[in-house]
């Protein structure tokens, strides 16, 4: 119990499992008292036990004493379930809090629910911020990247706070204010759908190495080490390299070969691909790669359909090795561009749609390190947007048009072999015909609006006149002005 005149903590941290409890130890060892909270009091005392002589702690049991050790204007971070337990919790605090004070969500929130939660908190004079963090437990000990959204007058007392727990790029903290409302937790959703995207292009790598070219897990995860030191470096590919050494205790086989190839999702997936299309932005690639863990996860489905014939008689690996897996860099490459460029497209739609002005330079710079799509990469997407903020397309700045330009052979021989082979590639193929749309001088879309007129009356423009034209279809098949 904290009582009058005894020392008061600059934060609190409530939801005490893994993100939190490293959250509130980074707090810490930053020189911040934190006050701790967690719904169930073994997690509280199991992180006072283990890690107590880290930096200040105040132990706290119930919501009540929780916020009596908050310093004015309160701060409490929010690090518990998405959804329904993060409601519960923000309505418990807004009972006890006072005009001025700041709730902070951190866990994976669904923007909307951000700005809904963000109007009612304000409608109680209270500040509510809707922060985006990314690092996972290593990260959110030793430094995330952070993307509060909400009031700009809650970053002025809140930013210090967040920046000195923040992972740091060439001494840049990777937090910024994001925008109004719900734009925080926006931008970590097309994050994590970028990571989606990045590790099915990583997995489609893998597959090809594995089954085009029947290299041995411990040869593959040499590729993924020798790569993770070009232009792909980034978290994902040195991981990648790290779980594919890893061998099993039990049967000495390679870890990823007794792993269960079903791959979960928690939804921020899902809620990238549902936004993208109601902005109607194409953002095939994370798309792609929500759909390849929902069919992973199509466990039943996909043993009855074990015996369909492959019809891959007389295809050949390609003979020269080398020169494949370099074909594979480059085509995973090209298709990761292709997703970050989509991903930067939704964005800015999502910007516009909700009047946000998020600026994607500062986006790049704060995701050059902590998160879990960090990459050198990110740097390259500073510079583009840093060279010109209105970029119509990340594809087209130069520097990876002519990445991408240089790619697009051995993008093709890669899909090209695959396909005969019979090795699936969903995101690398959809990435590379999206990229041929984007080029196209014409596209099949001319055809549509002739079908969508002749059953619909649907109209059409026309190349070489303005107006908005239909064919009477059923008529004499003359042209009319709509
Ligand atoms: N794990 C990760 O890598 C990342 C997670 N996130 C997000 O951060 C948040 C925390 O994630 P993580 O640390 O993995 O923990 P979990 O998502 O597993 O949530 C567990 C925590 O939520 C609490 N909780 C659950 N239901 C309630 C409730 N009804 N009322 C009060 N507290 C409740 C639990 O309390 P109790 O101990 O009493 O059960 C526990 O502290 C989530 O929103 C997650 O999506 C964000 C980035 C990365
Ligand atoms: O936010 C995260 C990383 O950035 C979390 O780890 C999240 O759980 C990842 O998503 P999923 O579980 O759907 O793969």
């Amino acid at each position: 119990m904290v009582e009058t005149g005894q020392r008061l903590a600059q934060i609190g941290v409530t939801g005490l499992a893994v993100m939190g409890s490293n959250i509130a130890r980074n707090f810490a060892r930053h020189g911040h008292t934190v006050a701790l909270h967690n719904r169930s009091i073994a997690k509280t005392d199991a992180l006072i036990e283990a890690h107590g002589d880290e930096g200040d702690f105040i132990r706290t049991e119930t919501m009540e004493e929780f916020v009596g050790a908050l310093e004015r204007p309160r701060r409490v971070l929010i690090m518990v379930k998405a959804g329904d337990p993060t409601d519960a919790v923000i309505e418990e605090l807004a009972n006890l809090m006072e005009p001025g004070d700041i709730i902070i969500d951190g866990g994976n929130s669904l923007y909307t629910d951000t700005i809904r939660r963000e109007a009612a908190m304000a409608a109680r004079n209270l500040n509510f911020v809707g922060a985006g963090i990314s690092g996972g437990e290593e990260g959110a000990l030793n430094g995330p990247s952070i993307m509060p959204g909400g009031p700009a007058e809650s970053y002025e007392s809140l930013g210090p706070l967040l920046e000195s727990i923040s992972a740091h790029v060439d001494g840049v903290p990777c937090c910024t204010h994001i925008g109004p409302d719900g734009s925080g937790h926006f931008v970590k959703m097309v994050h994590n759908g970028i990571e989606y995207a990045d590790m099915q292009l990583i997995g489609e790598a893998y597959d090809l190495m594995r089954n085009v070219l029947g290299m041995e897990v411990a040869e593959i995860a040499d590729v993924f080490r020798e790569w993770n030191t070009g232009t792909l470096d980034s978290y994902l590919i040195e991981i990648t390299a790290e779980v594919l050494s890893q061998v099993d205790a039990e049967t000495g086989k390679p870890l990823v070969d007794v792993i269960v190839d079903a791959a979960g999702q928690k939804g921020t997936g899902r809620w990238t691909v549902k936004s993208a299309l109601d902005l109607g932005i194409p953002t095939t690639g994370i798309a792609e790669a929500v759909f390849a863990r929902a069919l992973s996860s199509s466990t039943s489905q996909r043993e009855s359909a074990r015996g369909l014939v492959a019809g891959t008689t007389g295809a050949q690996a390609p003979a020269d090795k080398a020169a494949f897996v370099e074909d594979i860099r480059k085509a995973l490459y090209a298709s990761k561009v292709v997703a970050y460029s989509q991903g930067f497209d939704q964005i800015a739609a999502g910007s516009a749609e909700y009047g946000w002005s998020v600026d994607p330079g500062k986006l790049a710079t704060i995701w050059r390190g902590g998160c879990i799509i960090r990459a050198k990469f990110l740097d390259r997407i500073r510079e583009a947007y840093a060279e010109n903020p209105e970029l119509p397309a990340l594809l087209l700045a130069p520097y990876f048009r002519d990445a991408v330009e240089d790619s697009v052979e051995s993008w093709r021989r890669v899909i090209v072999t695959a396909t005969a082979m019979g090795v699936p590639v969903p995101a690398f193929a959809s990435s590379l015909s999206y990229y041929d749309a984007l080029r196209a001088e014409r596209l099949p879309a001319a055809l549509t609006q002739g079908l969508r007129d002749y059953f619909g009356a649907h109209t059409y423009l026309r190349v070489d006149k303005p107006g908005s034209f239909h064919t009477l279809w059923s008529g004499d098949r003359s042209e009319v002005e709509a």
